[in-house]
């Protein structure tokens, strides 16, 4: 096993070296790196006054040492005691102005003081040095623009070609967004021009589903890809053996392969059939038996196996057997499994369309299939907007949050099997959405991007979508709750169709809406056409909600199987921020909104998850829904096997 990379932290300031501030930078810093690059080890943190020489030595110290990562912080600007730059070009061979390219260009869509940095990041030895800000909001915020890109990097200094080759297979593009996008053409300051009412009509969740379907009609590639990597995908190709399973008849049994016809009696010995051996030619004779385990071939002119159970040895000689006795009478092909019996040789298997679980990929082993064609899951890419939005690992200023969107939908996918490319956090403002859009749409087919969609003087995604992209906004609200400004764009872009998802900040509504509509959806481009999640219907029989939304509700719930009935209990609060209700939701409950009257009403439970039950009947049992919010709700569906049962008011 290689041993866990280094990392060493210097902190460059003649204050924080005279003991007169504290360095928390560096302190921050190493925080980061601890979430970031979890795998390397802090292996020195030492604080240096801004002196070209001190700066120099360390840095050779731990270069001698073959520290893999040294970030410093502090000494980069255009002060006269400012000289880690020149400390670190004097101990570099080879410098990285990539690396610095980035942090400067990405420091500069936050503040112009950006330009004001001298930092240079290089290669000494097998070390690679990066100098960061000595701010510490500078420091974490630099070192998280280029992070992504420094366990690759360290793998090619030291020339870790196993390394560098699983990196080039799934390298998570955090790209550089692209250069020389024309500004935005969405004007800003014009909040009194914004529209009081939204001008988009508010479509039913069905509808809405209905047009993304119809609407993205994006060409789907498929690509061959060894059965090893081929699980989770779908087939695009009908799938033929050219082999019989089991290529041979075999024993099912450890027994003796007899002639049938000889019946029950006394058998001699003749030879013993492994599995692994070749078959035994020599035709069986009157009276003889073969001892044979199983999975052995069967030998020419046995026609049926007698387990061990159902003999007796009558002779033996020093341990083995010479004569047996069969004490029950054969019947012809008894325990033997005919050749191509499970897969036969030229059979369809599989057909186009079908998702590989670990079961297919086991029958493709075992008919020596090595790839398989399948469709190419759409590429995705994810950012989140908000000026509010910090990165997990960044501490908060008042007014600020952290991103939670984009660790919760790029994971999301990951659940239902689709990588995406994270195109990090971005402001609200038009020419940086632009840019952002742009880079994604270079890259992925469908994007998916949260907040900014609703009807704040912020919210410019559908602007820019329209006024930059020339976009068609297919709807812009749904009627759900959570979830109500999510929208659905297409557009043409590099001469392709692309798809983007603008889902509500609000987390919840983020989420939700990605399970209801985006994984549908990605469904559907991976060839399978009908996709959707299980639901469980049920009867709401009284419907007394205080709730004055009119919206139909997803409320996140808990489904379970309780003394023989289903149960399902909301998940805690509801509103769209609390992320928990979907911690260890299982369950979607379509509740109708308040405008619905108040009769009984056939609803569903969408289940988004693992049901916690033994055994889920086919008939006979009722289940309940529990009661939220003021709402009691209790039925039963008669329609996936469930008895209608008479519907009783819950509380
Ligand atoms: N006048 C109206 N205001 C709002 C309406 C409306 O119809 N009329 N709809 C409300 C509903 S419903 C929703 S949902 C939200 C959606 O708003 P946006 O999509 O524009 O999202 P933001 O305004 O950017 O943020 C909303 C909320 O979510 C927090 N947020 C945003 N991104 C993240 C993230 N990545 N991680 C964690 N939290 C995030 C953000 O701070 C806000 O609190 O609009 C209502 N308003
Ligand atoms: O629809 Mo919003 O998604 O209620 O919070
Ligand atoms: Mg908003």
């Amino acid at each position: 096993m290689n041993p866990a990379p280094t990392c060493c932290i210097l902190t460059v300031s003649d204050t924080c070296f005279a003991k007169l501030k504290q360095d928390s930078a560096g302190r921050e810093l190493e925080k980061a790196v601890n979430t970031a690059l979890p795998k390397f080890r802090i292996a020195h943190k030492e604080i240096v006054p801004d002196d070209r020489q001190k700066i120099i030595d360390q840095l050779n110290k731990w270069v001698g040492e073959q520290c893999n990562l040294i970030l410093t912080t502090g000494g980069t600007g255009f002060s006269p005691r400012d000289v880690t730059p020149e400390a670190t070009r004097a101990v570099i061979e080879r410098e990285a102005p990539g690396v610095t390219h980035e942090m400067i260009s990405r420091s500069l869509e936050i503040t112009p003081m950006g330009m004001l940095s001298r930092a240079v990041c290089g290669i000494a030895g097998k070390t690679l040095i990066i100098n960061l800000p000595g701010s510490e909001t500078g420091a974490v915020e630099c070192f998280s623009f280029v992070q992504t890109c420094i366990p690759h990097a360290i793998a090619l200094i030291t020339d870790d070609l196993d390394m560098v080759k699983k990196d080039h297979k799934k390298i998570k593009k955090r790209v550089r967004f692209i250069d020389g996008c024309e500004p935005s053409s969405v004007v800003v300051n014009q909040v009194a021009e914004r529209p009081r009412e939204s001008p988009y009509p508010m479509l039913e969740v069905e509808e809405a589903v209905d047009l993304i379907m119809k609407e993205s009609t994006v060409s789907v590639e498929t690509v061959r890809l060894a059965i090893e990597d081929s699980l989770h995908r779908v087939l695009a190709e009908d799938v033929l053996s050219h082999d019989d399973i089991p290529p041979f008849d075999a024993s099912t049994k450890d027994g003796y392969a007899v002639r049938a016809r000889d019946g029950d009696g006394p058998r001699k010995i003749r030879n013993v059939a492994a599995a692994g051996d070749a078959p035994n030619l020599l035709p069986l004779q009157e009276g003889e038996a073969v001892r044979i385990g199983t999975g052995a071939p069967i030998p020419t002119g046995a026609n049926a196996v007698v387990q061990v159970e159902d003999t007796t040895v009558l002779k033996k000689d020093a341990g083995d057997e010479i004569e047996i006795s069969i004490n029950k009478k054969p019947v012809n092909g008894q325990d033997i499994r005919r050749l191509g019996s499970d897969v036969s040789k030229n059979t369809t298997i599989f057909l186009e369309g079908e998702r590989l679980k670990a079961a297919h990929i086991g029958v493709l082993a075992a008919v020596g299939k090595s790839t398989v064609t399948i469709y190419k899951p759409a590429s995705v890419g994810v950012f989140t907007t908000g000026n509010e939005l910090r990165e997990h690992y960044e501490d908060l200023q008042p007014g600020q949050i952290r991103d939670s969107n984009r660790l919760a939908l790029i994971n999301l996918l990951k659940e239902y099997h689709y990588d995406c490319d994270d195109y990090g956090i971005i402001k609200d403002e038009p020419n940086i959405i632009k840019r952002a859009i742009a880079t994604a749409l270079t890259l992925n087919d469908v994007l998916i991007t949260t907040g900014g969609v609703s009807m704040g003087e912020f919210d410019f995604i559908k602007r820019v979508l329209i006024e930059d992209f020339n976009a068609t906004i297919h709807f812009g609200r749904v009627n759900m709750k959570p979830g109500k400004p999510t929208t659905f764009a297409t557009l043409e872009y590099e001469g392709a169709k692309k798809i983007v998802f603008g889902l509500p900040g609000n987390p919840v509504s983020a989420s939700v809406t990605c399970l209801l509509f985006v994984i549908p959806l990605l469904r559907h481009l991976e060839g399978e056409n009908e996709w959707q999640f299980p639901v469980i219907p049920y009867v709401v029989s009284t419907h007394k909600s205080s709730c004055s939304d009119p919206r139909p509700e997803y409320v996140r719930a808990i489904v379970s199987y309780v003394d023989g009935k289903i149960v399902a209990t909301p998940n805690g609060g509801q509103v769209s921020s609390r992320l928990n209700s979907l911690v260890g939701a299982n369950g979607l409950m379509l509740l109708p909104g308040s405008m619905i009257p108040t009769k009984e009403y056939l609803s569903h439970i969408i289940i988004i998850g693992d049901i916690k039950a033994r055994l889920i009947p086919a008939g006979g049992h009722c289940w309940n829904a529990g009661s939220f919010g003021g709402i009691s709700a209790s039925g039963a569906g008669d329609q996936t096997g469930f008895r209608a049962v008479e519907n009783t008011e819950i509380n």
